[in-house]
């Protein structure tokens, strides 16, 4: 398994370019589903996710070609309707598949796709929701089996818990349904935006995407399109707290501000200087103390899970204590230990982790646990003393293009260890 190994106790300077959003590419290919055409993307991430994607859509019988960062997917050879175990338990968003695959061919073989590190992240909204449209779902031998005579029709569906998996599966099921489906207590998310965008563009009809309500008017069939992802909130965050904790200055281009308005209200009340523009941000921490500060995870637009590690990071670096406290996720706090590890003064108790002042931080050889585990691990190699070696780093390379590259660039010393 890959290494990254950090030389620590370097600055970060200069300009980095953010990649297209993990969390939007993942929901909108699978869309891609939901078409006999093709469709063009573009501002695609090179990932491991995007690569277990593309071999799922593949098995499905779909056509995948890729020039560059863009990634033209034919819906019309798709002639299978199972995701298998192998694929979908190297990515949970496998279950995405699920809702495009019946609502065009009235059935849909999909593996379970199983809790990770991070929680058991059950998936019955997705189920629940789709009965109401009409399907019959058996769940057997570690599948969800889903198949509905004719097509889908139209339903009221009230989602007691706010999931943007359920939420996307739900809206790309009802785009080809019969009737009006329409969903409350929906996510919120950018990405849940960017996904009603394509299937628009693509002749769905929905309306109000990006608020807690969202009205789909199912259509008989959906056309393909160009779509360009949009940029990714988290990548931007990660390389902005990597920054300040670093006490350097960067400046992320092709981002998007206000999908991260509340990580970016969080790095000034860090005290971090930031300028931003309709697309970079710059943040500058030379000269300026880096305070600690309070975080509690929320649906968007509230403060995201996906950024608690790296903001458990940069606590653990500034002066003054603070709280993170995480309500999305019940056992997101698998970088705590290896943190500690580090010389990180923070206390666990429940659902909260107490962040105090650190005397000092020594590289260590640490675990990546799930993706931004592993970010909050680098950043803090970044600014310890000494040589952190971290492992599992498949997990990084899951959401993070060229991670290492992006950070080299701006001075870290970092280096991928094949093993
Ligand atoms: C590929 C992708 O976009 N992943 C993101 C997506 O994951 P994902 O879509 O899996 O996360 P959800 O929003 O569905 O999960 C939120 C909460 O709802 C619960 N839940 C979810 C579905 C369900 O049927 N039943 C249920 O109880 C989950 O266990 C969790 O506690 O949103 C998360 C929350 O912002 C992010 O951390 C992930 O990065
Ligand atoms: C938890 C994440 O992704 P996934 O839902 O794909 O596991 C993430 O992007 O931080």
């Amino acid at each position: 398994m890959d290494q990254f190994i950090i030389q620590g106790g370097t600055s970060l300077a200069g300009e980095v370019t953010i990649s297209g959003a993990k969390n939007a590419a993942l929901p909108i290919l699978f869309a891609s589903l939901l078409s006999a055409n093709k469709s063009t993307f573009l501002n695609v991430p090179r990932l491991r996710d995007i690569q277990t994607t593309e071999a799922l859509l593949s098995q499905l019988g779909a056509t995948c070609l890729w020039r560059d960062d863009v990634l033209e997917i034919d819906g019309g050879t798709v002639d299978q309707i199972v995701a298998p175990y192998e694929l979908v338990k190297q990515m949970r968003a496998s279950v995405l598949a699920l809702g495009p695959l019946l609502a065009r061919f009235g059935e849909a073989k999909v593996s379970l796709p199983g809790g990770c590190a991070i929680g058991a992240r059950p998936v019955d909204l997705h189920i629940s929701g789709l009965e109401k449209m009409g399907a019959t779902i058996n769940v057997e031998n570690g599948y969800i089996h889903a198949i509905v005579n004719g097509r889908l029709k139209g339903a009221p569906i009230f989602m007691d818990t706010v999931s943007v998996g359920a939420t996307e599966n739900l809206m790309m099921a009802a785009a080809l349904a019969d009737g009006l489906t329409i969903l409350e207590n929906a996510a919120r998310e950018p990405e849940i935006v960017d996904l009603a965008m394509y299937l628009n563009n693509m002749g769905a009809k929905i309306r109000g995407a990006g608020t807690d309500r969202i009205e789909i008017e199912g259509v008989e069939t959906l056309k393909g399109c160009e779509h360009k992802i949009l940029p990714d909130r988290i990548e931007t965050g990660t390389f902005l707290v990597a920054a300040a904790m670093a006490q350097g200055h960067v400046l992320c281009r092709n981002t998007e501000h206000l999908s991260l308005e509340p990580v970016l209200e969080k790095l000034k009340a860090a005290n971090a200087y930031l300028e931003i523009t309709a697309d970079s941000i710059y943040l500058d921490m030379r000269g300026r103390e880096l305070k600690a500060v309070n975080i509690k995870t929320m649906p968007h637009p509230g403060f995201p899970t996906d950024m608690q590690a790296q903001f458990t990071a940069l606590n653990v670096v500034a002066n003054g204590s603070a709280t993170i406290t995480e309500t999305i996720f019940e056992n997101r706090f698998m970088h705590v230990p290896e943190l500690q590890r580090m010389g990180a003064n923070i206390r666990l108790e429940g659902n909260t982790a107490y962040c105090g002042e650190t005397k000092s931080l020594s590289g260590a050889q640490v675990m990546a646990t799930d993706l931004r585990a592993s970010a909050s691990l680098i950043l803090t190699g970044i600014i310890a003393k000494g040589e952190t070696v971290v492992d599992r780093i498949y997990h990084v390379d899951r959401g993070y293009q060229r991670i290492e590259d992006k950070l080299s660039a701006l001075g870290a010393n970092i280096k991928r260890k094949k093993n």
